[in-house]
């Protein structure tokens, strides 16, 4: 088994005892849940210059412990303060060593900007654990899905008001997957079988993203110039975990990228 069927096997585990504690019921009781989505894909669309999603991550399986001395909502806050578009928050315990209860702090520390659940959804009782907590965005992974599995997570996504981010890995998964329901399309420059990282693949795919998709290009991303070669495909939206969450002060290391973006791309103008 490779990690992503284990990590698969592990996540219907939790979700058979997590159903026994909790009724889809029970969730829609929560109080977040009757919040108001906010659009990540509308936000982007209009973005005139590249718009980074800030991710909140402790570990992974294939960089081990990456910061164990961080609070969610301290991070969260500096990143919406160094002007993140949106947070991304790991919900998976077992290999990512997130929790609900680090989303719930980043929500309650930040209710105005839109935050992606970032997790492997592979059931519908996800999507209501999606909304109790207060999320916006969830992520649909297409290596770990059937097309027809995709198609139907996207639609009950929708009709709960969350917002669908699509991530693939080839072009081929691309085309297999799909569908009207998805509002965004990430490419992972990390192949979750083998972790190897290549920001080639968000080059290589672009071409055959149809225009109606917001773009968004995930993982191994650091270096401003690579950022605007993205943008200038057509790439609206930046996922970025490790290098801000590797360092002391994640939120400085956003700060530190925005001012390199923003220089790069005001030379960049003068070689124009
Ligand atoms: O830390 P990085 O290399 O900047 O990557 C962030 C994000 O793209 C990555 O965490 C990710 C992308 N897709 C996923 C699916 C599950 C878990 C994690 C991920």
């Amino acid at each position: 088994m490779n990690i992503l069927e284990k990590i698969v096997v592990r996540k219907h585990e939790e979700i058979a005892e997590s159903k026994k504690l909790r009724s889809i019921s029970d969730l829609e009781k929560e109080a977040l849940f009757l919040r108001r989505n906010l659009s990540l894909s509308s936000v982007l669309r209009e973005a005139e210059t590249p718009q980074i999603i800030s991710e909140f991550k402790r570990k992974s399986p294939s960089k081990g412990i990456i910061n164990a001395r961080v609070e969610p909502e301290i991070v969260t806050a500096d990143y919406v303060k160094e002007g993140a578009a949106a947070l991304s928050v790991l919900t998976d315990t077992d290999f990512f060593g997130g929790s609900f209860d680090d989303f719930l702090r980043a929500r309650l520390a930040n209710p105005q900007i839109p935050m992606l659940r970032k997790d492997f959804i592979v059931d519908e009782y996800q999507l209501y654990e999606a909304k109790s907590i207060g999320a916006d965005i969830i992520l649909l992974i297409a290596a770990c899905l059937s097309p027809e599995q995709v198609q139907t997570l996207a639609r009950q996504a929708h009709a709960l008001g969350l917002e669908v981010l699509l991530e693939v890995h080839s072009t081929e998964e691309l085309q297999q997957t799909l569908c009207d329901d998805v509002d965004m399309v990430g490419v992972n420059n990390r192949n979750l079988k083998t972790f190897e990282t290549s920001t080639e693949t968000s080059l290589i795919i672009s071409e055959h993203i149809p225009d109606s998709f917001v773009k968004i290009s995930e993982s191994g991303l650091q270096d401003p110039q690579t950022i605007l070669e993205l943008f200038r495909a057509g790439y609206k939206g930046f996922l970025i975990g490790e290098t801000f969450m590797k360092t002391t002060d994640p939120g400085a290391a956003l700060a530190d990228l925005q001012v390199q973006l923003s220089k790069a791309s005001n030379s960049n103008l003068l070689l124009l």
